[in-house]
């Protein structure tokens, strides 16, 4: 086959695959989305075995063992969340929350700008982290007026973009000092080339030497965001993210598994595992 004919049904494959994903999401409620993950049994701060405190520690290590540093954190696919940075936070002073959704955009804008505080109330997981860094828990405040100083804008993002923000968004200087992102690249990719070029996509985000902080599903196939709204997620095992990894040129810190608890599935999503890597751009 000639191969300008095949880049362009290659082309037009890709833009399908990006339609139905897009597609898929006009859908997802915020609300919802946080009742099902971020709320008892699954936010159980008081479970020594809950997930929370695991992903929370992870984060916290990460941002604060002395490797990481610079001026400019971005998280990759934020949603209507915000534990994603409550360590990063106290490291850097401009952080961009991004996500493809308006709807995202708006929740994040309420907690961080808005009278009403947002659907979801933050405070035991600002109260967890204060712990960690060996805080009074009641310098949660503290904490949520520091995140709210730092976070410079909430922008749009779309990972599938060769340049993921939006051409009037430019980062200040080299690009970000750091990355992080939680649950996104798989549960937006069709498939692995997707995701693989999403993840290549994103690296151009940030500045040689500036750390990826990738946290997402094990065995995840699909995830309910709201009422009947069933967003297909790419299943990976930890071996497909070493290897996407590598093969985006990240040399690997670090890698931690959380096998989830039976009754922590509660049939949200089929997700069996939670990855956090930690990784360098050379
Ligand atoms: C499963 S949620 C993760 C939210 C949050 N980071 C967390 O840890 O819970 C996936 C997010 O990816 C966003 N998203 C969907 N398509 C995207 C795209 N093409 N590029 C970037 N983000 C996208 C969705 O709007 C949603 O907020
Ligand atoms: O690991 S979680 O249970 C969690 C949190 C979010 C998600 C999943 C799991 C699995 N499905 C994802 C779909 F993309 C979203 N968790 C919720 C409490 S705070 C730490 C993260």
């Amino acid at each position: 086959m000639d191969r300008d004919v095949k880049k362009a049904i290659e082309g037009n494959e890709r833009e399908k695959g990006m339609e139905a994903m897009s597609a898929c999401y006009q859908g997802f409620d915020p609300a919802a989305y946080l009742q099902y993950n971020y709320t008892p049994p699954r936010a159980d701060f008081d479970r020594p075995d809950s997930i929370v405190p695991w992903k929370l520690e992870c984060l916290h290590r990460a941002f604060t063992e002395g490797d990481v540093g610079g001026k400019v954190l971005v998280d990759v696919g934020s949603g209507p969340t915000i534990y994603q940075v409550l360590s990063g936070c106290e490291v850097f002073d401009t952080l961009f929350l991004t996500d493809f959704l308006e709807v995202n955009r708006q929740e994040l804008r309420r907690w961080l700008w808005g009278e009403g505080g947002g659907s979801l109330d933050w405070t035991p997981y600002l109260q967890h982290v204060c712990k960690l860094e060996g805080r009074c828990p009641s310098a949660w405040s503290e904490k949520a007026a520091r995140l709210r100083s730092v976070v410079s804008d909430v922008l749009p993002i779309d990972v599938h973009r060769s340049d993921p923000l939006h051409p009037g968004s430019k980062l200040p200087g080299a690009g970000a000092d750091c990355l992080v992102s939680s649950f996104c690249l798989e549960s937006v990719s069709p498939n692995l080339d997707f995701f693989n070029r999403a993840l290549g996509h994103i690296g151009g985000l940030l500045r040689p030497g500036g750390h990826l902080l990738l946290i997402g599903a094990l065995g995840e196939s699909y995830y309910m965001a709201g009422p009947g709204v069933r967003i297909p997620v790419l299943s990976l095992d930890e071996a497909q993210v070493c290897a996407s990894l590598k093969g985006s040129g990240y040399t690997l810190v670090r890698l931690e598994v959380y096998s989830l608890p039976q009754d922590m599935k509660v049939g949200v999503d089929d997700v069996t595992g939670v990855f956090f890597v930690k990784a360098r751009k050379p």
